[in-house]
């Protein structure tokens, strides 16, 4: 990582494509851009309807001309031309200042842990496609655990969870490096899919995505309540219904995605050395990523693991702070030197 962060430090962009949101940090500024990533297109000209927010609130009740694309999927990008065309609209004003201070664009941009070369060149082709002359690609997991401030560069170990809306990955990390790692398929995507399919079994009832909050809030509501009335359109009439859903039937629904998460933890902590293993007995681990905030994720992993958990301030945005953390020379690295002759 020592490396790296000299070449960060000349960053003055930092990017997080995730596939719920995207997120772009502007050096000496902070965050500037915190949208959906998703695009609403005229099928018919190929001309761009709407970016983030307003495309986002399109999303299943647009007429056939319309389409909403989601140009990053799994914090992937899949549609480079598309991810291009949303990036652009989202930063040319804000950029703009940048440009001003320096015309030379460097953009630092996380991308998933084990991502392969084709999803690592399809990022640097979307950021060059905006305009940067040069791309540093970081792992997400060490720019969360940075930006929740784990101190990643000291010889102890520090754990982070990052909980996505495809994905959940896991990392222990010691000397500015991961020791182990994993990345598994299931993030706040999955665990809302888990529910729309309980209350289409145990319903017939079709929810519309917007349905999701109102189990969501009761889920996160103290005590919770025994259930929450949410409409929907039936599946056999195509009728709109509405029905009460039960918040111990949700939180038994939502158990199996989080038993994946449970499981990718525990291979993680089986690869670690016992020492690093012994300093999370005692540091416990930390919670990033937009779904980090799921009423019942914390206390799950509390119970599976023994270690405390902590939730990080501002879960959802701690990749790209870290990115910016390391491109404004916050993040020191530690000097080894074998060679060193004490003085005294
Ligand atoms: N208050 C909340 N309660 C439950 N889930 C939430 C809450 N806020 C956000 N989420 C979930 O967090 C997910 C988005 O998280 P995040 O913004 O970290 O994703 P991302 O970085 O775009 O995704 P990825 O890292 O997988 O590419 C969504 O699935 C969303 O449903």
């Amino acid at each position: 990582m020592t490396f790296g962060l000299e070449q960060l430090r000349r960053c003055n962009v930092a990017v997080d494509l995730g596939a719920a949101r995207t997120r772009v940090y502007l050096k000496d500024t902070g965050l500037v851009v915190d949208e959906p990533s998703i695009v609403a297109l005229n099928t018919h000209t190929g001309s761009l309807i709407a970016v983030g927010s307003l495309a986002d609130g399109m999303a299943g009740r647009t007429p056939k001309h319309i389409r909403v694309v989601r140009p990053i999927s799994g914090g992937t990008v899949v549609d480079i031309d598309m991810a291009q065309r949303m990036l652009r609209h989202l930063v040319s004003q804000k950029l703009r200042k940048a440009w001003r201070r320096s015309p030379v664009l460097r953009a630092a941009v996380c991308i998933p842990h084990d991502s392969d070369p084709l999803a690592q060149r399809a990022a640097v082709e979307t950021l060059t496609g905006i305009g940067a002359r040069r791309v540093e690609l970081v792992d997400t997991l060490i720019a969360a655990a940075v930006g929740c401030g784990l101190p990643v560069e000291q010889p102890e170990a520090s754990m982070i969870v990052v909980c996505g809306a495809a994905s959940t990955q896991v990392a222990v990390l010691s000397l500015g490096s991961i020791v182990a790692a994993e990345k598994v398929l299931v993030g706040g995507d999955a665990i809302d899919y888990a529910v729309v399919q309980h209350v289409r079994n145990q319903h017939e009832l079709m929810l519309p995505t917007q349905g999701l909050h109102p189990l969501h809030l009761a889920l996160r509501a103290v005590p919770p309540p025994e259930g929450t009335e949410v409409r929907g359109r039936d599946v056999a009439t195509g009728l709109s219904r509405t029905v009460r859903v039960s918040t111990a039937h949700v939180r038994e629904a939502i158990n199996t995605p989080l038993t994946a998460v449970l499981d990718a933890i525990s291979r993680v902590l089986r690869e670690c050395p016992p020492d690093l293993v012994a300093d999370l007995g005692v540091r416990g681990l930390t919670l990033a990523g937009g779904s980090a905030v799921l009423p019942g994720l914390d206390s799950m992993i509390r119970t599976g693991t023994g270690m405390s958990v902590q939730i990080a301030k501002d879960p959802d945005v701690c990749s790209v702070a870290g990115l910016g953390a390391m491109m404004e020379g916050k993040v020191q690295p530690m000097h080894l030197d074998p060679l060193e002759v004490d003085p005294s």
